[in-house]
Order: C-alpha cells, then sequence, then structure tokens
C-alpha cells in the first residue's frame, strides 16, 4: 500500500505530515484517501495557511455566510471556520492517534500570532483552543519567542499537547526542550499524569539558506578572497543548523532528567522539520526532505514537496549524532562574518511578523466577504442578528430535533400531528441502508430491457423525481445509464394522451407513487395506464408497474392484489413534500441513474451543520429560516427565485415545500418561480430574492437587482450533487419559518378542502350527468367568465374586462394564474407572456400554476395565506378527452371538476377569482 519512498521514510523512523489544510480537501475525501494510503501521518496549519485556504477559494463562503448574517464579527468567523477544519481533520486521523498510540496523527492550530510576545495571552489562548476544538489528537501551535517559552511549559503543565513552532536557532531550542521538559515535571510534581502529552519541536529549515545564502551572495559579488569559500557554503547552512539540532535532541533526551520522566510514561518531544519546500530552483525540490530523515523526527511537508517526494524521493538515512562537518560549515560562515544568531533572530522576527502579517489579512479576507454577505440581505441587514438571538434563546432548533410541537401551534391536534411528521429531520441516514436494495431493483428493471420510466404522481410525491430528472437528465452525472423519467401530474386529457403517445410499451415502467395511496389524480391514472398497457397485449401488466407508498395504504393493497412487480413503502414520520431525501425522491433518482451515496453525502454534510450542537449562526437552515420569517412578517413576503439554468426546476420542488408549509392562518410566504424579469427597479418592496448559484450565468442579474435596492441573498451549490444539501437546508429553514410565524408547518387544510369540494362536483356529475353550472357574468362565442364577486368589471371586450380586473392589484399584492391546461412549451410560452404583460402592468408579483398540479402545491397557500392574491382561473374543453376505466367519468370532466371545486374554496375564503372559460381548445382565442 502508498508510495514506496514513503514507506521507506516511515520505516526510518521520520512521520510524513502535511503542512497544508483545505475545507475542500476535508470534504472531498481526499484527506482521508491520503491517510487511508498511509502518505501522511498528521497535518499542521499556521495562519499563511488558512489565508491562503480562505482566500484562494469560495469553499468557507457558505459558511460565512450565515455567521455574517447572524452578526459575527470577522474574528469570531475565523475562530469557527479553522476549529471546524482542525476537528474534522482530527477526526480523520484518530484512526491513525490511535493506532500509534498517541505518537502520530496529530493536528496543529497556531495560537493568534499577535499573541506571540504576549505569555500570558498565549497561555490563555492555548486553553481556550484546546478545550474549543477539544480532541485528543490536537496540537496547539506556540511560537518560540522569549515570551512563547514561559508560556510553553504552562500549557504543557495544563496537559496540552504543544507543537512549538518558529525555531530557527540551537539556543532557542534548547530552550524549548528546556520548557517541554520542566512542563513535565511540574505535572509530576502536582501528582498529574505524563503519558498522555505529546508535543514535537518545529525547526524551520529552508528560510534558513534563503537569508544566509543572500549574505553569501553578497560575498560572492565583492569577488573578494572569501568569495570561493562563499560559493562552498551556498545552501549548506539550514541543513547543517537542522542536523546540529537533531544532534542536540539525542543529547536532551538520553539525558537522566528526561529518563527520570520516561519513567512515568513521558514520550520524546520530536523535532518537527518545517519550511521544509524548497524555495532556491537551482536546489533540488526534496532537498530539505532527502537530507533529514532519521528516526523519531517529523517532516511537514505542503503539497508540492509531498509530490515530489513520492514521485522521485529517496529516504535513507541522513541524520546522525556525528555532527562534526555541520560544525564546520557554521564556524565557517561565523568566519566570513555571518553570525547564526544573528540570522535566526532575524528569522524569527521576521517569522513572527510573516504569521501576524497573513494573519491581518486574513482577517481582512473574511472581513471581505463577510461584509458581502452582510449587504446581501440589504434593508434587511439589522433586523437579523437579534432575531437569530431570540430564536437561539427560545431554543428553535433543540425543539425542532425534540419533535417539541409547540414549537408551531398550541392546537393538541396540530401537534399531535406535528410530532408524528419530523422523520425527515434523519432521512439522509434511515434511507443509506436501503440505497443498496434500490440500485439492484433498477439494476434489475434495466437489464429486463426497460427504458423510460413514467412516475405517476402528485405534489409531494412528483416534484423531488422532477427536479432530479431535470437537472441531472439521464445517467448523465450519474453511476450507470440509467432510465429517462417522465413526471405525469396531471388529469389534463391532452397532456395525458402527448405522454402515452411517446411511450414504448415494452419498454415503459410505471411507478405510482403516492403517500396516502389515496389521491384522486394518482388512481385514475395508474387506471388509465393499467388497462393502456392491458390494451397493448401485456399478459402481466403488473411487470410494468411499481408502487411507492406508505404501508398499509390503498395502493398498497391494490398494487399487491394486482401483482405489482414492487411496492416500495414510504416512511410514515415523513409528510409528502419533506420526502425528497426518503424513497420518495430517491427510487426515481435511482432509475435515473444518479449516485445516491452521493447526493446523501451532501445532505449529511447539511444534516451535521444543522444539529443543536452547532451555534445558532452556524447553522444554515436556522438562519435562512429566521431571515424567510423576519422579511415575510416585515412585508417581503413573495420570495422569488432567480436560478442559474441548470437549476431552474428547483424551482418548482420549493415552490410546494414553502408554499403548502406556510401558508395557513392568513399568513405565509408566496414563493415566486420563473417569472419573467423586468427592470429591477419596478419590483415593489415586497420581494426577496434568493440565487441559486452554480455557473453564475445569472451573476449580473443579481447585482443588478441587489443596486436596485432589494435583498438578494445567493447560495452556491459547487455541482448538482449539493442539491442534496440545498433540500435539507430547506426542510429546516422553512420549519424554521413557520416557527418564526406560528405556522404549523406540516398540515395542509385547505389542499383537503379543495378535495372535497372536486368530490362533491363529480357526486353531483354522476347524479346528473353533468357538472352544475353557475351563470357567468359576462360571456360570448369563445369564453365564459366567472368571478368571486360583483367586481363591476365591464367592457365588451374580454381584454378590457381582464385589464380592469388586473389593475385592481395593488402593492405588495400577487396574481396567480391557475391553468388547467396541458403543461408543455407552447402553452408555457403563452400563459408565461400572459404573465409578463400582467407583471409590466401592475409590477406585482406573479405567479403560474398548472391544475390540478398546483392544487397540491400553492393551491395551500392562495386559500390559506394572506388575502393579498387575485387568482386568473383558466379553464377550456379539451381537444380530446379520456375515459378513466372503470369510471362512468373522463379525464376532462375531473379536471374540470377540480377547477370550479377550487373556485368554490377561493370563493369561500374571499379571495379575488377571476375564472376564465374557454368554450373551444383554443385558447389563444382568449389570451
Ligand atoms: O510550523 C509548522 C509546523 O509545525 C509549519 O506549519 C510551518 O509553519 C511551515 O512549515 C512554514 O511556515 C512554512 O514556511 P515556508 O516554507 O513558507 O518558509
Ligand atoms: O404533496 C402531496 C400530494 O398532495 C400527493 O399526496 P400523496 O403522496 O398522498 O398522493
Amino acid at each position: 500500500m502508498g508510495n514506496e519512498a514513503i514507506q521507506k521514510l516511515h520505516a526510518l523512523g521520520q512521520s510524513l505530515w502535511y503542512d497544508n489544510i483545505q475545507r475542500r480537501l476535508l470534504e472531498n475525501g481526499e484527506l482521508a484517501r491520503m491517510i487511508a494510503e498511509g502518505l501522511i501521518r498528521g497535518v499542521t496549519s499556521n495562519p499563511t495557511i488558512f489565508h491562503q485556504a480562505i482566500a484562494r477559494s469560495h469553499d468557507y463562503d457558505s459558511a460565512i455566510q450565515p455567521m455574517a448574517w447572524a452578526g459575527w464579527s470577522a474574528l469570531q468567523i475565523y475562530d469557527q471556520l479553522t476549529v471546524e477544519d482542525i476537528q474534522k481533520a482530527a477526526d480523520l486521523f484518530l484512526p491513525v492517534y490511535e493506532a500509534t498510540q498517541g505518537e502520530d496523527g496529530y493536528v496543529s492550530l497556531e495560537v493568534a500570532p499577535t499573541l506571540a510576545y504576549d505569555t500570558e495571552g498565549t497561555v490563555a489562548e492555548a486553553k481556550r483552543l484546546w478545550t474549543l476544538v477539544s480532541r485528543p489528537n490536537l496540537m496547539i501551535k506556540i511560537p518560540a519567542t522569549a515570551p512563547g517559552v514561559p508560556a510553553i511549559r504552562r500549557a504543557i503543565y495544563e496537559g496540552i499537547n504543544v507543537n512549538v513552532t518558529l525555531i530557527f536557532s540551537l539556543e532557542r531550542y534548547a530552550q524549548v526542550i528546556d520548557a517541554y521538559l520542566s512542563g513535565l515535571e511540574d505535572r509530576l510534581e502536582t501528582g498529574l499524569p505524563i503519558d498522555r502529552i505529546a508535543s514535537v519541536a518545529s525547526f524551520f529549515v529552508s528560510r534558513v539558506d534563503t537569508k544566509v545564502d543572500r549574505l553569501l551572495e553578497e560575498i560572492i559579488r565583492q569577488e573578494g578572497p572569501d568569495a570561493e569559500q562563499a560559493r562552498s557554503l551556498l545552501g549548506k547552512a539550514a541543513i547543517a543548523n537542522a542536523r546540529l539540532a537533531y544532534a542536540q535532541f539525542l543529547d536532551a533526551f538520553k539525558s537522566e532528567r528526561f529518563h527520570a520522566l520516561a519513567q512515568h510514561g513521558a514520550r520524546v518531544q520530536r523535532p518537527l522539520w518545517a519550511s521544509t519546500s524548497t524555495k532556491n530552483p537551482a536546489y533540488s525540490d526534496v532537498l530539505y526532505v532527502e537530507a533529514l530523515i532519521g528516526p523519531q523526527t517529523v517532516n511537514t511537508v505542503p503539497p508540492q514537496t509531498l509530490a515530489a517526494f513520492a514521485d522521485h524521493g529517496k529516504a535513507t538515512l541522513t541524520l546522525s549524532a556525528d555532527v562534526n562537518a555541520e560544525k564546520e560549515v557554521i564556524s565557517a560562515l561565523e568566519r566570513l562574518g555571518i553570525s547564526m544568531a544573528r540570522v535566526t533572530q532575524e528569522l524569527e522576527e521576521e517569522g513572527v511578523k510573516a504569521f501576524a502579517d497573513a494573519f491581518d489579512a486574513l482577517l481582512k479576507t473574511i472581513e471581505e466577504r463577510r461584509s458581502v454577505a452582510v449587504a446581501e440581505l440589504g434593508p434587511l441587514a439589522h433586523l437579523l442578528p437579534a432575531q437569530i438571538e431570540r430564536a437561539d434563546h427560545e431554543r428553535y432548533v433543540q425543539r425542532l430535533f425534540e419533535a417539541d410541537a409547540s414549537l408551531w401551534t398550541e392546537n393538541a391536534a396540530g401537534q399531535a400531528e406535528i410530532r408524528q411528521r419530523l422523520g425527515w429531520l434523519i432521512a439522509p441516514q434511515k434511507s443509506r441502508p436501503l440505497v443498496s436494495a434500490w440500485f439492484n431493483l433498477a439494476q434489475q428493471i434495466a437489464q429486463e430491457g426497460y427504458r423510460q420510466a413514467v412516475l405517476l404522481g402528485m405534489g409531494g410525491s412528483s416534484l423531488a423525481p422532477e427536479v432530479f430528472a431535470s437537472i441531472f437528465g439521464v445517467g448523465q452525472l450519474g453511476q450507470w445509464p440509467g432510465l429517462s423519467l417522465t413526471v405525469l401530474d396531471s388529469t389534463d386529457p391532452d397532456q395525458i394522451s402527448a405522454v402515452a403517445r411517446d411511450l414504448e410499451w415494452k419498454e415503459t415502467l410505471f411507478i405510482v407513487s403516492s403517500k396516502s395511496g389515496t389521491t384522486v389524480e394518482v388512481h385514475a391514472l395508474m387506471d388509465y395506464f393499467w388497462t393502456w398497457v392491458k390494451t397493448q397485449g401485456e399478459p402481466n401488466p403488473g411487470r410494468h408497474f411499481v408502487a411507492i407508498t406508505d404501508p398499509g395504504t390503498p395502493l398498497a393493497k391494490l398494487a399487491e392484489e394486482r401483482g405489482f412487480r414492487e411496492v416500495i413503502y414510504g416512511d410514515p414520520h415523513v409528510g409528502g413534500r419533506y420526502s425528497a431525501l426518503t424513497v420518495f425522491g430517491l427510487f426515481p433518482a435511482t432509475l435515473l441513474g444518479m449516485n445516491i451515496e452521493t447526493l446523501l453525502s451532501r445532505a449529511d454534510r447539511m444534516f451535521a451543520q444543522s444539529l443543536p450542537t452547532q451555534p445558532a449562526g452556524r447553522n444554515p437552515g436556522l438562519v435562512l429560516g429566521v431571515l424567510l420569517g423576519v422579511a415575510a412578517a416585515q412585508g417581503r413576503d413573495k420570495l422569488t427565485f432567480l436560478a442559474d439554468p441548470e437549476l431552474l426546476p428547483l424551482g418548482a420542488w420549493l415552490e410546494q415545500l414553502v408554499a403548502e408549509s406556510s401558508g395557513k392562518e392568513g399568513r405565509g410566504i408566496i414563493p415566486v418561480d420563473l417569472e419573467p424579469e423586468i427592470d429591477p427597479k419596478d419590483y415593489g418592496q415586497d420581494r426577496l430574492f434568493v440565487y441559486f448559484h452554480l455557473s453564475g450565468a445569472k451573476e449580473e442579474r443579481a447585482s443588478a437587482l441587489l443596486a436596485a435596492g432589494h435583498p438578494v441573498i445567493t447560495l452556491r451549490l459547487e455541482d448538482v450533487y449539493d442539491l442534496g444539501a440545498e433540500m435539507y437546508r430547506w426542510e429546516v429553514a422553512i420549519a424554521i419559518a413557520c416557527a418564526f410565524l406560528r405556522i404549523n408547518a406540516f398540515d395542509q387544510p385547505d389542499v383537503e378542502d379543495s378535495k372535497i369540494r372536486a368530490r362533491a362536483l363529480l357526486a353531483a356529475f354522476q347524479n346528473q350527468g353533468k357538472l352544475p353550472s353557475e351563470s357567468p357574468c359576462w360571456e360570448d362565442e369563445r369564453v365564459a367568465v366567472f368571478t368571486s364577486q360583483d367586481t363591476g368589471i365591464e367592457g365588451s371586450e374580454l381584454a378590457e374586462l381582464i385589464e380592469q380586473w388586473i389593475s385592481r392589484a395593488e402593492p405588495g399584492d400577487y396574481i396567480a394564474i391557475n391553468a388547467y391546461l396541458p403543461r408543455n412549451a407552447q402553452m408555457l410560452e403563452r400563459l408565461q407572456a400572459l404573465r409578463r404583460r400582467i407583471l409590466e402592468m401592475t409590477h406585482c408579483a406573479t405567479t403560474l400554476g398548472f391544475g390540478p398540479r398546483f392544487l397540491h402545491s400553492t393551491g395551500q397557500l392562495h386559500k390559506g395565506g394572506p388575502n393579498r392574491g387575485l387568482f386568473i382561473q383558466i379553464t377550456r374543453e379539451p381537444e380530446t378527452d379520456l375515459d378513466i376505466p372503470g369510471q362512468s367519468l373522463r379525464f376532462g370532466t375531473l379536471e374540470r371538476a377540480q377547477a370550479m371545486g377550487d373556485f368554490e374554496a377561493l370563493k369561500s375564503r374571499g379571495r379575488r377569482v377571476l375564472y376564465l372559460h374557454s368554450k373551444t381548445p383554443f385558447i389563444e382565442n382568449i389570451l
């Protein structure tokens, strides 16, 4: 296993550590791989490393954002980011630490360099960081300045593992060893154990050559009698100095003094060669590794030196107690007037300054990123910190995870339901063991020759699969080719016909997806396609059907009776719109060929950040949720999605999560998805924009909106698999926003109400052979117009009526186009054009929903949310109609009944509705 040269180096008693840390490596498995392959046995960090990690990447931006919104300072953010990285790295190295009984597997974190000349400050900071990180394999780095030396002794006495950094001179190194031994002795005197305390002494190497060579070059340039001697000493000082240090180490740790400590389990303080990348390109790029190999040492190398050594390094023993030649190098330098005392003193001062400068630059970078994040909030910025603090004080996150339903409602029945509906919090973990069974089933289906899948489902049972199908496409980013997936969530006969027309029945699998197993649309569609498959001559239609439903539902029973090839059960503790990361989202995703492990690992990452153990400002879902709540309370309740093109489909899933969870009791947040764009200054003051960023295509638009004074938050996705994290974040955020607004996030009373009304209309239809009708307030040969109240609109032209009606919209209102029409590109274009006209005319937020799909989504908000909606409902006579098998009913009638049921429900809530029914299939006649 691993690399031969590195293995040999380890066999010679030297441990290679990695002088680098970067969040990406911690998250993408790279560091774990390097550890597993035995390449590295520890990690060191310093302010320069963190500066580079944070300033030269966007890895940390998403973590900075909520902390900035919560009002944290740059220093607090620095602390949090570094501690997180160090903890994560320490956890990855823990197995090494344990396997080597505490010899290796350490991760070092440096105290702020501003404390380098402050003994008390350093001790206090070392104690604080030790407690904060709280990992046995942590080392706290303390600079070996004169005031640093007593701090080392005190830290060791406190039981802290110490990496002493910035050692250049042999004199200082002697003091460092003494401080270590004294610290251990202090502990022994007070009866404290010393066997688990570890320390390394970081002796800096290459910088010595950089400085001494410069002095030698000066002598060479003068071409005097010493020039030749100076030339012969180039590139020698650093190694000589380090080898002398090694000899000093050997002496010190074979002393009586150490022997006494060793009897109580004390470990040696290993020398650690730091600053070992080659700075002078004329020298070998592995010079400071190859020349310093010996037992009981560590060499910490940056990425380029590790790569070079792994590629062409030679591991032979190059350190020994015999240092005559090295002493001669130092004497020769002294003879040339180069004082090692001066050189190393300057290096120490410059080293402290360089770290302090890097630290300042790092804080400046964090400050810049912090300000950018705060600026995103625009007028909401000053309101957020106090509200996040309040949410923290009221233990929102703890109560969420404890299933304390009083967070949302005092209503006992509501509370009972909520307690049954919080299973989504652990969905990523609960789904993981099921992934392989889903994968095997999907493989088997594909092997049998199935190429396409049609998912029959509504709302929570269809929207996540639709997002995955639209964003990932078939097998594009997955682990195997997968099937194509079409989602059918409509009772529109033309839309159903269009889907059926494109199907190759032998290659088609139907996924009947319904959590409750009672949803009328799903049953009608299932019966339609069941008959369709049978009609094609399939003797065993069950082969073509899989059901996803909760245990014990009518659908589960029917699927068993009909001999579906599989019934996959959902988790009854997860409600429909929160089920994306359960089988309802994940089995269709598996069929698409997506890598579910990757998706879930991203969700896990967000889960870890959402736990009650996280500080409030570091919890992305909590902070976003409070922001949504604050915004809505301020009248910025139109949550408007902006997305780079690859992420556009996500909005449909969010729309349901936001609207159906929050739109109740006259309150709620209005999601606005896929709205045509207008001049940023023409929007009202009721918007909060959310920009989902991947390629950056919409960056300019986001900046323009921000410049016009609207809050525009940017959520960055690294790649499309981050949808796993985003879905989890938004589920938490919506639960929190609803808690903030005191809304039960887990029921949907008005969706039920519309369903009841549609059922009553259908019963009337069965009795009377037609749907009950009411008189239009206006009609001609093309269209009949109905309104919710006597609106007084009048005119001889339909366009005039519509315009009059729309012009009633006031700032803060929204206009919803609810179209019971086939959802296809042509229709979408037409309706989006209407939407644009309305938007340009009113400057009010607009939404577009296709019925009956939206009834399972924004439908709840329309009736239950704030009475700020103006609804334009559109139906038409279908081009062709289709029988629903086994019922004396056609899809066109069902669709119409659903529209009428919704119209009634809206009216009963006093909503403003304009209902246009096209008497022909040609909608262009009326729009
Ligand atoms: O001190 C330790 C490890 O204990 C290292 O992280 C140390 O800071 C680095 O090796 C040096 O700062 C790198 O220095 P250089 O290669 O830039 O001269
Ligand atoms: O969001 C859920 C829809 O109303 C469909 O419900 P279902 O999964 O029980 O069929």
